[in-house]
Protein backbone atom coordinates (compact mmCIF):
# COMPACT_ATOMS: atom_id res chain seq x y z
CA UNK A 1 0.00 0.00 0.00
CA UNK A 2 2.72 2.11 0.32
CA UNK A 3 6.28 3.55 -0.47
CA UNK A 4 9.60 2.34 1.50
CA UNK A 5 12.12 4.97 2.41
CA UNK A 6 15.44 4.46 3.07
CA UNK A 7 16.61 5.77 7.06
CA UNK A 8 19.84 7.79 7.35
CA UNK A 9 21.14 8.71 10.31
CA UNK A 10 24.22 10.97 9.66
CA UNK A 11 26.32 11.63 12.96
CA UNK A 12 23.09 12.10 15.27
CA UNK A 13 23.62 13.33 18.91
CA UNK A 14 21.14 14.32 21.70
CA UNK A 15 22.19 15.89 24.73
CA UNK A 16 19.73 16.33 27.42
CA UNK A 17 21.53 19.34 29.91
CA UNK A 18 24.53 17.71 31.04
CA UNK A 19 23.53 14.06 29.48
CA UNK A 20 24.60 12.81 25.81
CA UNK A 21 22.30 10.51 25.73
CA UNK A 22 23.15 9.75 21.52
CA UNK A 23 26.88 10.15 20.55
CA UNK A 24 27.10 11.12 16.97
CA UNK A 25 25.25 7.88 15.50
CA UNK A 26 25.22 7.09 12.06
CA UNK A 27 23.47 4.78 10.57
CA UNK A 28 21.57 3.72 6.94
CA UNK A 29 18.64 1.81 7.20
CA UNK A 30 17.58 0.17 3.80
CA UNK A 31 14.19 0.79 2.86
CA UNK A 32 12.05 -2.01 3.57
CA UNK A 33 13.93 -3.51 6.00
CA UNK A 34 13.15 -4.51 9.80
CA UNK A 35 15.34 -3.02 12.11
CA UNK A 36 15.70 -3.49 15.57
CA UNK A 37 17.43 -1.14 18.35
CA UNK A 38 18.58 -3.35 21.01
CA UNK A 39 20.45 -2.16 24.54
CA UNK A 40 20.18 -1.55 28.50
CA UNK A 41 18.29 0.24 30.12
CA UNK A 42 19.77 4.10 29.07
CA UNK A 43 21.48 3.18 26.27
CA UNK A 44 19.97 5.75 23.89
CA UNK A 45 17.47 3.67 21.84
CA UNK A 46 14.36 5.42 23.12
CA UNK A 47 16.20 8.96 22.30
CA UNK A 48 17.13 7.29 19.07
CA UNK A 49 13.38 6.25 17.72
CA UNK A 50 12.11 9.75 19.27
CA UNK A 51 14.80 11.82 17.22
CA UNK A 52 13.51 9.89 13.88
CA UNK A 53 9.85 10.52 14.81
CA UNK A 54 10.05 14.08 15.57
CA UNK A 55 8.70 14.32 18.92
CA UNK A 56 12.41 14.86 20.35
CA UNK A 57 15.17 17.72 18.82
CA UNK A 58 18.73 16.67 17.45
CA UNK A 59 21.23 18.47 19.23
CA UNK A 60 23.75 18.07 16.14
CA UNK A 61 23.82 16.04 12.55
CA UNK A 62 20.73 14.88 10.47
CA UNK A 63 18.20 12.73 9.65
CA UNK A 64 17.35 11.99 5.68
CA UNK A 65 14.15 9.66 5.20
CA UNK A 66 14.26 8.91 1.03
CA UNK A 67 15.40 11.37 -0.53
CA UNK A 68 14.23 13.90 2.27
CA UNK A 69 16.32 16.03 4.96
CA UNK A 70 13.74 15.54 8.03
CA UNK A 71 15.66 16.94 10.78
CA UNK A 72 13.52 20.00 11.46
CA UNK A 73 10.22 18.59 10.54
CA UNK A 74 7.38 17.80 12.64
CA UNK A 75 6.37 14.54 13.52
CA UNK A 76 3.59 14.68 10.85
CA UNK A 77 5.53 15.97 8.23
CA UNK A 78 8.15 13.51 8.37
CA UNK A 79 6.43 10.47 6.75
CA UNK A 80 6.88 8.50 9.64
CA UNK A 81 4.52 7.11 12.23
CA UNK A 82 4.96 6.26 15.86
CA UNK A 83 3.51 3.05 17.67
CA UNK A 84 3.91 3.50 21.52
CA UNK A 85 4.93 1.12 24.36
CA UNK A 86 1.35 2.42 26.01
CA UNK A 87 -0.37 2.26 22.66
CA UNK A 88 -1.78 5.62 24.03
CA UNK A 89 -5.58 4.55 22.66
CA UNK A 90 -8.04 7.61 23.60
CA UNK A 91 -10.34 5.52 26.33
CA UNK A 92 -14.20 7.65 25.37
CA UNK A 93 -13.39 6.86 21.26
CA UNK A 94 -15.03 4.11 19.47
CA UNK A 95 -12.00 1.90 17.31
CA UNK A 96 -13.22 3.78 14.06
CA UNK A 97 -12.61 7.49 15.58
CA UNK A 98 -9.40 6.19 17.78
CA UNK A 99 -7.87 4.85 14.47
CA UNK A 100 -9.78 7.64 12.60
CA UNK A 101 -7.99 10.34 14.91
CA UNK A 102 -4.72 11.56 12.88
CA UNK A 103 -6.73 11.92 9.64
CA UNK A 104 -9.39 14.26 11.88
CA UNK A 105 -6.30 16.51 12.59
CA UNK A 106 -5.73 16.75 9.19
CA UNK A 107 -9.21 18.15 8.48
CA UNK A 108 -10.37 14.84 6.47
CA UNK A 109 -14.14 14.61 5.83
CA UNK A 110 -15.81 12.44 8.34
CA UNK A 111 -16.87 10.04 5.86
CA UNK A 112 -13.75 9.56 4.25
CA UNK A 113 -11.74 9.23 7.21
CA UNK A 114 -13.58 6.48 9.01
CA UNK A 115 -14.14 4.42 5.56
CA UNK A 116 -10.35 4.56 5.62
CA UNK A 117 -10.16 3.99 9.47
CA UNK A 118 -12.27 0.66 8.99
CA UNK A 119 -10.21 -0.51 5.80
CA UNK A 120 -7.46 -0.13 8.24
CA UNK A 121 -9.29 -2.10 10.91
CA UNK A 122 -10.30 -4.86 7.79
CA UNK A 123 -5.87 -4.86 7.52
CA UNK A 124 -5.69 -5.70 11.22
CA UNK A 125 -8.51 -8.42 11.21
CA UNK A 126 -10.05 -6.04 13.91
CA UNK A 127 -13.29 -4.69 12.15
CA UNK A 128 -15.79 -7.03 13.95
CA UNK A 129 -15.06 -4.61 16.83
CA UNK A 130 -15.37 -1.54 15.35
CA UNK A 131 -17.69 0.32 17.46
CA UNK A 132 -15.92 -1.11 20.90
CA UNK A 133 -14.20 1.12 23.28
CA UNK A 134 -10.21 0.49 24.00
CA UNK A 135 -11.14 -0.98 27.62
CA UNK A 136 -13.46 -3.76 26.12
CA UNK A 137 -10.81 -5.12 24.28
CA UNK A 138 -7.87 -7.97 24.79
CA UNK A 139 -4.20 -6.84 24.94
CA UNK A 140 -3.26 -8.09 21.56
CA UNK A 141 -6.44 -6.55 20.28
CA UNK A 142 -4.90 -3.25 21.92
CA UNK A 143 -2.36 -3.48 19.98
CA UNK A 144 -3.56 -4.06 16.75
CA UNK A 145 -5.43 -1.24 17.28
CA UNK A 146 -2.80 1.13 17.80
CA UNK A 147 -1.16 -0.52 14.24
CA UNK A 148 -4.11 0.27 12.56
CA UNK A 149 -3.60 3.82 14.39
CA UNK A 150 -0.03 4.45 13.24
CA UNK A 151 -0.82 3.06 9.81
CA UNK A 152 -3.52 5.15 8.47
CA UNK A 153 -1.46 7.66 7.61
CA UNK A 154 0.40 5.39 4.89
CA UNK A 155 3.95 6.11 6.64
CA UNK A 156 7.09 5.29 4.91
CA UNK A 157 8.25 4.38 8.01
CA UNK A 158 6.76 2.75 11.10
CA UNK A 159 8.84 3.41 14.28
CA UNK A 160 8.06 0.74 17.39
CA UNK A 161 8.74 1.99 21.18
CA UNK A 162 8.67 -1.91 22.85
CA UNK A 163 5.55 -2.50 21.04
CA UNK A 164 5.43 -6.69 22.44
CA UNK A 165 5.98 -5.50 25.97
CA UNK A 166 2.79 -5.43 27.64
CA UNK A 167 1.97 -8.47 26.41
CA UNK A 168 2.28 -11.46 28.01
CA UNK A 169 5.01 -14.04 27.02
CA UNK A 170 2.37 -16.50 24.67
CA UNK A 171 0.87 -13.30 23.22
CA UNK A 172 4.13 -11.43 22.93
CA UNK A 173 5.23 -14.47 20.42
CA UNK A 174 2.20 -14.33 18.93
CA UNK A 175 2.30 -10.56 18.23
CA UNK A 176 6.21 -10.84 17.54
CA UNK A 177 5.33 -13.32 14.56
CA UNK A 178 2.19 -10.96 13.20
CA UNK A 179 4.62 -7.43 13.28
CA UNK A 180 6.99 -9.64 10.98
CA UNK A 181 4.31 -11.04 8.95
CA UNK A 182 2.57 -6.97 8.68
CA UNK A 183 5.98 -5.70 7.90
CA UNK A 184 6.83 -8.04 4.96
CA UNK A 185 2.89 -7.44 3.43
CA UNK A 186 3.13 -3.99 3.80
CA UNK A 187 6.81 -3.35 2.93
CA UNK A 188 7.67 -0.33 4.34
CA UNK A 189 10.34 0.37 6.62
CA UNK A 190 9.80 -0.52 10.30
CA UNK A 191 12.09 0.38 13.04
CA UNK A 192 11.67 -1.03 16.90
CA UNK A 193 13.20 -0.77 20.02
CA UNK A 194 13.22 -3.63 22.29
CA UNK A 195 15.03 -4.85 25.28
CA UNK A 196 14.94 -8.40 24.01
CA UNK A 197 18.03 -10.51 22.45
CA UNK A 198 15.26 -13.13 20.92
CA UNK A 199 12.88 -10.73 19.77
CA UNK A 200 15.50 -8.78 17.78
CA UNK A 201 17.42 -12.38 16.88
CA UNK A 202 13.82 -12.94 15.96
CA UNK A 203 12.28 -10.08 13.79
CA UNK A 204 15.16 -7.82 12.53
CA UNK A 205 17.05 -7.63 9.09
CA UNK A 206 19.03 -5.54 11.18
CA UNK A 207 20.09 -5.27 14.84
CA UNK A 208 22.00 -2.43 16.47
CA UNK A 209 23.23 -3.17 18.99
CA UNK A 210 23.70 0.27 21.22
CA UNK A 211 25.89 0.77 24.42
CA UNK A 212 25.82 4.29 26.29
CA UNK A 213 24.54 6.12 23.53
CA UNK A 214 26.98 4.44 20.77
CA UNK A 215 26.17 1.86 18.40
CA UNK A 216 28.40 -0.96 18.92
CA UNK A 217 27.51 -3.19 16.23
CA UNK A 218 25.05 -3.19 13.25
CA UNK A 219 24.17 -6.33 11.31
CA UNK A 220 22.46 -9.30 10.35
CA UNK A 221 20.74 -11.42 13.22
CA UNK A 222 23.32 -14.16 12.07
CA UNK A 223 26.56 -11.64 11.88
CA UNK A 224 25.69 -9.95 15.47
CA UNK A 225 25.44 -14.32 16.78
CA UNK A 226 28.57 -15.42 14.71
CA UNK A 227 30.78 -12.30 14.55
CA UNK A 228 30.19 -10.56 17.51
CA UNK A 229 32.14 -7.47 16.91
CA UNK A 230 33.06 -6.09 20.54
CA UNK A 231 33.50 -7.25 24.08
CA UNK A 232 29.94 -5.56 24.39
CA UNK A 233 28.32 -7.16 21.70
CA UNK A 234 29.24 -11.13 22.81
CA UNK A 235 28.39 -10.43 26.59
CA UNK A 236 25.26 -8.88 25.75
CA UNK A 237 23.80 -11.10 23.12
CA UNK A 238 24.75 -14.04 25.52
CA UNK A 239 26.45 -17.39 24.57
CA UNK A 240 29.79 -16.41 24.24
CA UNK A 241 32.65 -16.49 27.02
CA UNK A 242 35.13 -13.61 26.49
CA UNK A 243 38.92 -13.61 27.15
CA UNK A 244 40.96 -11.27 27.58
CA UNK A 245 44.92 -10.79 27.40
CA UNK A 246 47.36 -8.72 25.83
CA UNK A 247 48.99 -9.45 22.05
CA UNK A 248 52.15 -11.28 22.12
CA UNK A 249 53.33 -11.90 18.75
CA UNK A 250 51.18 -11.03 15.40
CA UNK A 251 52.06 -12.63 12.32
CA UNK A 252 50.60 -14.49 8.97
CA UNK A 253 47.07 -13.54 9.93
CA UNK A 254 47.43 -15.22 13.47
CA UNK A 255 47.42 -13.14 16.46
CA UNK A 256 48.96 -14.90 19.92
CA UNK A 257 47.30 -13.89 22.93
CA UNK A 258 48.24 -14.58 26.38
CA UNK A 259 45.99 -14.15 29.17
CA UNK A 260 46.72 -13.07 32.92
CA UNK A 261 47.61 -16.44 34.22
CA UNK A 262 49.84 -17.19 31.49
CA UNK A 263 47.88 -19.72 29.14
CA UNK A 264 48.37 -18.84 25.64
CA UNK A 265 45.77 -18.57 22.47
CA UNK A 266 45.73 -17.89 18.84
CA UNK A 267 43.24 -16.19 17.18
CA UNK A 268 42.76 -15.49 13.26
CA UNK A 269 43.25 -11.72 12.61
CA UNK A 270 46.05 -9.12 11.72
CA UNK A 271 46.61 -5.19 12.63
CA UNK A 272 47.45 -5.75 16.81
CA UNK A 273 50.22 -4.36 18.22
CA UNK A 274 52.50 -6.74 20.13
CA UNK A 275 51.48 -5.61 24.24
CA UNK A 276 48.16 -4.34 23.34
CA UNK A 277 45.19 -5.77 25.17
CA UNK A 278 42.76 -7.51 23.37
CA UNK A 279 39.38 -9.53 23.88
CA UNK A 280 38.53 -12.98 22.27
CA UNK A 281 34.64 -14.60 22.24
CA UNK A 282 34.43 -18.23 22.35
CA UNK A 283 30.76 -19.82 22.14
CA UNK A 284 29.24 -21.55 24.46
CA UNK A 285 28.41 -24.46 22.54
CA UNK A 286 31.99 -24.43 20.70
CA UNK A 287 33.53 -25.68 23.60
CA UNK A 288 35.14 -29.40 24.55
CA UNK A 289 35.38 -30.54 28.02
CA UNK A 290 37.94 -32.92 29.31
CA UNK A 291 39.35 -33.73 25.72
CA UNK A 292 43.63 -33.21 24.73
CA UNK A 293 42.91 -32.74 21.09
CA UNK A 294 45.93 -31.41 19.49
CA UNK A 295 44.28 -29.42 16.89
CA UNK A 296 42.56 -27.41 20.13
CA UNK A 297 43.30 -24.77 21.99
CA UNK A 298 42.12 -23.98 25.19
CA UNK A 299 43.05 -24.02 29.16
CA UNK A 300 42.80 -26.12 32.34
CA UNK A 301 39.99 -24.75 34.89
CA UNK A 302 38.06 -26.15 37.37
CA UNK A 303 34.63 -26.56 37.50
CA UNK A 304 32.56 -23.92 39.77
CA UNK A 305 28.69 -24.64 38.90
CA UNK A 306 26.77 -27.18 36.44
CA UNK A 307 23.16 -26.26 35.64
CA UNK A 308 20.86 -28.89 34.58
CA UNK A 309 18.89 -27.77 31.24
CA UNK A 310 17.56 -31.04 30.08
CA UNK A 311 18.94 -31.97 26.79
CA UNK A 312 22.50 -29.89 27.74
CA UNK A 313 24.21 -28.93 30.70
CA UNK A 314 25.40 -25.50 31.55
CA UNK A 315 28.97 -25.72 33.44
CA UNK A 316 30.89 -22.93 34.55
CA UNK A 317 34.39 -22.98 34.97
CA UNK A 318 37.27 -20.59 36.74
CA UNK A 319 40.55 -20.28 34.39
CA UNK A 320 42.52 -18.26 32.20
CA UNK A 321 41.21 -14.93 33.98
CA UNK A 322 37.64 -15.64 33.56
CA UNK A 323 35.84 -17.21 36.59
CA UNK A 324 32.14 -17.47 34.50
CA UNK A 325 33.81 -19.23 30.96
CA UNK A 326 30.59 -21.26 30.50
CA UNK A 327 30.36 -24.35 28.53
CA UNK A 328 26.91 -26.01 26.90
CA UNK A 329 27.41 -29.19 27.14
CA UNK A 330 25.39 -32.85 25.31
CA UNK A 331 23.45 -34.43 28.49
CA UNK A 332 24.60 -37.73 26.75
CA UNK A 333 28.03 -37.14 27.20
CA UNK A 334 28.99 -39.83 29.83
CA UNK A 335 32.37 -37.83 30.84
CA UNK A 336 30.50 -34.82 30.95
CA UNK A 337 27.40 -36.05 32.83
CA UNK A 338 29.88 -37.30 35.75
CA UNK A 339 31.40 -34.24 36.57
CA UNK A 340 31.38 -32.45 39.75
CA UNK A 341 31.61 -29.50 41.35
CA UNK A 342 35.72 -28.73 42.27
CA UNK A 343 36.77 -31.28 39.44
CA UNK A 344 39.60 -30.10 37.39
CA UNK A 345 38.83 -30.43 33.60
CA UNK A 346 40.47 -29.38 30.39
CA UNK A 347 38.89 -27.08 27.82
CA UNK A 348 39.47 -26.71 24.22
CA UNK A 349 37.84 -25.26 21.35
CA UNK A 350 39.17 -24.76 17.61
CA UNK A 351 41.41 -22.49 16.04
CA UNK A 352 38.57 -21.00 13.78
CA UNK A 353 35.97 -20.27 16.88
CA UNK A 354 37.74 -18.09 18.54
CA UNK A 355 36.69 -14.78 17.36
CA UNK A 356 38.89 -11.40 17.62
CA UNK A 357 36.60 -8.88 19.18
CA UNK A 358 37.29 -5.02 18.09
CA UNK A 359 37.60 -2.36 20.72
CA UNK A 360 34.87 0.55 19.96
CA UNK A 361 36.28 3.59 18.95
CA UNK A 362 35.80 6.60 21.83
N1 LIG B 1 14.06 14.00 28.83
C1 LIG B 1 15.25 13.67 29.33
N2 LIG B 1 15.96 14.51 30.11
C2 LIG B 1 17.17 14.17 30.59
N3 LIG B 1 17.76 12.98 30.37
C3 LIG B 1 17.10 12.09 29.62
C4 LIG B 1 15.82 12.37 29.07
N4 LIG B 1 15.40 11.28 28.35
C5 LIG B 1 16.39 10.38 28.48
N5 LIG B 1 17.41 10.85 29.22
C6 LIG B 1 18.68 10.15 29.54
O1 LIG B 1 19.29 9.80 28.33
C7 LIG B 1 19.86 8.49 28.40
C8 LIG B 1 19.27 7.58 27.32
O2 LIG B 1 17.87 7.41 27.57
P1 LIG B 1 16.92 6.57 26.60
O3 LIG B 1 15.53 6.69 27.12
O4 LIG B 1 17.16 6.97 25.20
O5 LIG B 1 17.50 5.11 26.84
P2 LIG B 1 16.88 3.71 26.47
O6 LIG B 1 18.01 2.90 25.92
O7 LIG B 1 15.70 3.83 25.64
O8 LIG B 1 16.50 3.17 27.91
P3 LIG B 1 15.24 2.25 28.37
O9 LIG B 1 15.49 0.93 27.78
O10 LIG B 1 15.38 2.26 29.87
O11 LIG B 1 14.01 2.91 27.88
C9 LIG B 1 19.61 8.00 29.82
O12 LIG B 1 20.76 8.30 30.57
C10 LIG B 1 18.43 8.86 30.28
O13 LIG B 1 18.47 9.04 31.68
Amino acid sequence: MSKAAEIDIVSVSKVYGTTTAVHAISLKIPAGSYCCFLGPSGCGKTSTLRMLAGHEGISSGDIRLGNTVVTDFPPARRGTAMMFQSYALFPHLDLVDNVAFSLKMKGIAREERRAKALEMLKLMQMEAYATRRPAQLSGGQQQRVALARALITDPEALLLDEPLSALDPFLKIRMRAELKKLQKTLGITFVHVTHSQEEAMALADIMVIMNDGRIEQAASPREVFERPATAFVARFMGDHNVLSGRVTSNGDGVITMTAPEGQVFFVRGTGRQAGEAVDIAIRTDRVRLAQSDDKGFGFNGVVSNIEYRGATLKITVVGAGSDDFTVIASNDDEAVKSMAVGDAVSLSWAREDAILLGRMSA
